[in-house]
């Protein structure tokens, strides 16, 4: 029997970020290894017009929980939704629940965040960093608490080359921006926000560093761990392949490619391409849950879960593998065919977004006018090429990121837990990882007919472009 899954049996787990990706796949790894936990508390606000049991049983009810329906037939019962707005003060959670929660509570697993590069400075800190001061003051307050694992990212220190698994100091106390937050107006903010994120790349980053240091100003006696994940990819192996579930990060990125809309991007081929799936990611958390609470490390301990260090793979190899996939598993009505070059040259990049993206986009627009149509691809496309030159950042540079804490862990664990909680990246075939990814995207996230491949080949074989089927 798993170590990990028996240490779960019987706990009382709050998730906060339960309805996002990473979120999901941490509950339902836990109900399908430890079906006999007590309780998921997960804190949900109502959203796009559903309410909180609707948004749960929307989740309970996708393919993603399928097994956990056979191995826990009770599972509705054991997710307790309570209403929560992390954006208020207070949460905004009723005098009831929070009597419970704090009461009740065993492990915290602190996921929630705005993950948006765009986000205003107020909306980012109060989400990433007041928010968290707030959930560790609740913590404090709780009897039973055993450890509080809080989600960071990899880029928290993205200023930085190389990077331990330490806390580093921001240049701004937390404490002064939340402050001086409370009575700075909008306009003003706006104006010295890039003096505040200096060298961070934008918003979300920054306040993920100023997050952290909440964490350990904040920890007082509590055993916490904080875990920093580079970026978070479709599942490799659990509960399936290729689950994916959001356009974020790769997965907007592969759609752009697949339809035909993006065929050029400034990326450094030979860089990095840190990508992290998320089952392994998930593995690690309720692996770093069981060790903050049974063996009280002394001091807050950081864990990297990055595949850079131990099996890297690069932009080039992954463009490569993606368009090969494209070939085998088409995705339909592609605008044009699908390719993927990619220049590390400003003025090469500039030259492909005129003549590869923004003319198509135009003449199309063009076509569309004058067939009585509404035009619609230029404003689709400089959409998309924002989004692009967000995260070009990340596509044309490497770090390296320390692992010693999360390999001292993996050495802790017993041969059944290292296999039932396996986060060894080591293991990971990148060309069948990427081309499972491309399938998911396919499946999960633009939920085509898998019967529809034939005649999408028959298109791609006798493609002209650009297509005018959209
Ligand atoms: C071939 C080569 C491959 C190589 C592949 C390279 C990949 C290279 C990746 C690098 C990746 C670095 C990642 C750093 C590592 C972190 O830690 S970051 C964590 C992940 N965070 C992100 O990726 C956030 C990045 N995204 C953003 O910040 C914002 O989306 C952007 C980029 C500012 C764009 O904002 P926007 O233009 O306002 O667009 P947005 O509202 O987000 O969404 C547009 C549309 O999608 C829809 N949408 C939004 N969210 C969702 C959702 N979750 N599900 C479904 N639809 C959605 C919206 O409804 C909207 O549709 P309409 O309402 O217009 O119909
Ligand atoms: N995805 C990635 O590539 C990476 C993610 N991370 C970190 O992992 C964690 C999870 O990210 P991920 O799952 O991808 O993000 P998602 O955007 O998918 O999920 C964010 C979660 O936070 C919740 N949330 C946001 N605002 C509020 C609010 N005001 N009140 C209550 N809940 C709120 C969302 O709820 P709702 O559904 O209601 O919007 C959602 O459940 C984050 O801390 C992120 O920084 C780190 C590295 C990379």
């Amino acid at each position: 029997m798993s170590t990990i899954a028996a240490f779960y049996g019987g706990k009382s787990i709050l998730i906060t970020g339960a309805t996002g990706f990473l979120g999901k796949v941490l509950m339902e790894k836990l109900f399908r290894t430890s079906p006999d936990l007590k309780v998921i508390y997960i804190l949900v606000r109502p959203k796009a017009g559903q309410t909180l049991q609707q948004r749960v049983f929307q989740i309970l009810d996708s393919k993603l929980f399928e097994k956990v329906k056979e191995v826990c037939p009770n599972v509705h019962e054991k997710i307790r939704a309570i209403y929560a707005d992390l954006n208020q003060n207070d949460f905004a959670i009723s005098k009831e629940d929070m009597q419970e929660l704090l009461s009740c509570t065993n492990i915290i697993f602190h996921c929630a965040a705005t993950v948006r590069f765009d986000d205003t400075l107020r909306h980012a800190v109060q989400l990433n960093v007041t928010a968290t001061r707030q959930l560790l003051l609740m913590a404090s307050q709780m009897p039973k608490l055993e450890a509080f694992i809080h989600i960071s990212t990899a880029y928290s220190n993205c200023n930085l080359k190389h990077i331990d698994e330490v806390i580093y100091p921001c240049p701004v106390e937390p404490k002064k921006i939340i402050d001086s937050l409370e009575w700075l107006d909008d306009a003003i903010i706006d104006e010295i926000t890039p003096k505040l994120i200096r060298d961070w790349p934008n918003i979300y980053t920054y306040t993920k560093a100023l997050g952290e240091m909440v964490v350990q100003q904040e920890s007082r006696n509590l055993n916490i761990a904080i875990i920093r994940p580079s970026i978070v990819g479709a599942t490799w192996q659990e509960p399936f392949p290729g689950w994916v579930d959001n356009i974020n990060g790769p997965n907007g990125i592969i759609i752009a490619t697949g339809k035909g809309f993006l065929r050029a991007i400034k990326a450094t081929p030979m860089a990095v391409a840190d990508v992290i799936p998320v089952d392994t990611v998930v593995n690690l958390m309720l692996a770093v849950g069981w060790y903050t609470a049974v063996h009280r490390p002394k001091s807050t301990l950081v864990y990297h879960i990055t595949s850079g260090n131990m099996n890297p793979c690069n932009w080039h190899k992954m463009g490569v593998q993606v368009l090969a996939t494209f070939e085998k598993i088409p995705f339909e009505r592609p605008f044009r065919r699908p390719n993927a070059n990619f220049t590390s040259n400003s003025f090469t990049s500039q030259y492909w977004n005129a003549v590869s993206h923004r003319a198509p986009a135009i003449i199309y627009d063009c076509y569309l006018r004058l067939t009585g149509r509404k035009p619609r691809m230029t404003k689709l496309m400089n959409r998309l090429l924002r989004t692009v030159s967000m995260l070009e950042y990340f596509i044309n540079r490497s770090w390296e990121w320390s692992t010693y804490n999360t390999e001292m862990l993996m050495s802790e664990l017993s041969p059944e837990d290292q296999r039932v909680f396996n986060f060894d990246v080591r293991q990971l075939n990148w060309l069948e990882y990427i081309e499972n990814y491309v399938l998911g995207v396919k499946k999960y996230l633009l939920k085509e007919d898998m019967a529809g491949i034939p005649k999408a080949k028959q298109r791609l074989k006798r493609s002209c472009t650009p297509y005018s089927t959209l």
